[in-house]
């Protein structure tokens, strides 16, 4: 998988309008209505990262998910950090 450039970064960034790019990584946060309801977000997107071989770092924080997305074998960020960051949207957005 290769590293995206600057420009093809922004491009992704704006289809993900909640993620923000922080150096080789991006970051969104999700706020669920409840602790449970955070650890099911949690393991959706468990489920959706284990068929793309790829993981978010997540921070659980009570109701409060911290994510972050970066490809640790490429040493930044590539397509898969941008699918899975759609994917992760799409569960929030159904939570
Ligand atoms: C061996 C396994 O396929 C690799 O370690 C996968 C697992 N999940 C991963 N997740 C992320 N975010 N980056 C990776 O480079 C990565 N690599």
């Amino acid at each position: 998988m290769n590293l995206l450039d600057d420009s093809a970064v922004r491009d992704r960034l704006a289809a993900v309008p909640e993620w923000r790019r922080e150096g080789d990584e991006i970051r969104r946060t999700i706020t669920a209505a409840d602790f449970p309801a955070a650890i099911r977000i949690v393991d959706e997107i468990a489920v959706e990262a284990e068929k793309l071989n790829h993981h978010p770092d997540i921070d659980i924080r009570w109701r409060t998910l911290h994510l972050v997305l970066s490809t640790h074998d490429a040493g930044g960020l590539t397509e898969l950090d941008f699918t899975l960051a759609a994917r992760i949207d799409e569960i929030a957005a159904g939570a």
